[in-house]
């Protein structure tokens, strides 16, 4: 059992470096769990080193994203993610509010996901995530790549889950089945730099907390990322070459009944030149159901919230933050 304790606070986001995750040694590995898990149990949020993708590959990521969102508005809009059943595609500028309540985020992006087979029962069903992944037809090359990139940055995923499920003390390969058919996203960004023309509170990435399991974010050397720590005040997370930015979502803060946090995070490009960035969002399969982890609960702290399957609550979170613009 993991007793509580309340969070402390985080003045700046730590460093792990990650090698001993690829060490046949278990107790290297729980070593770092062990790392991980004082994090997680405080901001939610680390860099990550010595990770195992390429640094050409990450880099060659964002000169793709810069291509992408460089081509003539009407390519983009040709793949406009209301033209896909699962959402996957271009994401217009103001299409999203983060902040629910906030006016519209000033950032375009695109998104894809999982290749899974066009007859698997979860397309025919038409599930949120599932198939339907939208490519521009201007781009060759494009799609190759962005797939190793993925394939790349979803094994890394799959690593950090099975320290993570040490550093709760479950199993190593508790996430295993959860991995397999996943809703796994990513998504790449694009932020102009802060116009003045912005109304009041109206930034790039409006505050907010991640929906899914983890995140690993590649930002490029702009900066404008800030996480909100304990005491609730912001702190940067500035870029550090060669690193992610990796933080816990909210199903694995109900995983864990609250112990690992899901902290709020914005993006605000105050500088005068773009901001590219690509975070990778695993979410886990749509129909695992989260329920309070036996390490994480007792008499004395019982769990805090009914189950929920993964499907239902990223449903909800998709149409707080794209519903209230699409209806506006
Ligand atoms: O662009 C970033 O640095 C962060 C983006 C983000 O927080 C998100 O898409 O959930
Ligand atoms: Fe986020």
């Amino acid at each position: 059992m993991i007793p509580y304790t309340p969070p402390m606070t985080a003045r700046r986001i730590p460093v792990i470096d990650f090698a001993d995750a690829f060490s046949p040694e278990l107790a290297r590995r729980e070593a770092l769990a062990w790392e991980i898990h004082k994090i997680s149990r405080d901001v939610g949020f680390f860099y990550l080193v010595n990770h195992g993708v390429p640094q050409a590959l990450i880099d060659g990521q964002f000169d793709w994203a810069r291509r992408f969102f460089a081509l003539p508005q009407a390519s983009k809009s040709a793949i406009d993610m209301r033209h896909s059943a699962s959402g996957y595609g271009y994401e217009r500028m103001g299409a999203q509010a983060l902040d629910e309540g906030s006016p519209a985020d000033l950032k375009e992006g695109f998104q894809f996901g999982f290749d899974i087979a066009p007859d698997h029962p979860y397309v025919l069903r038409g599930l949120l995530r599932y198939g339907h992944n939208l490519w521009p037809q201007d781009l060759p090359g494009f799609e190759t790549h962005s797939r190793q990139y993925y394939e790349a940055v979803r094994a890394l995923s799959h690593r950090l889950l099975g320290v993570i499920a040490l550093s709760l003390e479950m199993p190593e390969d508790f996430f295993t089945p959860v991995l397999h058919t996943p809703i796994a996203t990513q998504r790449m960004l694009h932020y102009p730099p802060q116009p003045a023309s912005a109304q009041h509170n109206q930034i790039g990435a409006g505050a907010h907390t991640d929906w899914g399991l983890v995140t690993i974010l590649a930002q490029d050397a702009i900066g404008g990322l800030e996480i909100c720590n304990a005491e609730g005040d912001w702190v940067s997370a500035p870029p550090i070459a060669g690193s992610f930015v990796v933080n816990i979502g909210d199903l694995l803060q109900r995983w864990s009944n609250d112990l690992y946090h899901s902290n709020a995070h914005r993006v605000c490009n105050v500088g005068n030149a773009p901001r590219y960035s690509l975070p990778f969002f695993q979410d886990g399969d749509q129909a695992a159901v989260v329920a309070c982890l036996p390490t994480c609960c007792s008499a004395e702290r019982p769990a805090r919230y009914a189950p929920c399957t993964i499907g239902d609550y990223l449903e909800m979170k998709v149409k707080q933050t794209f519903g209230a613009v699409a209806a506006a």
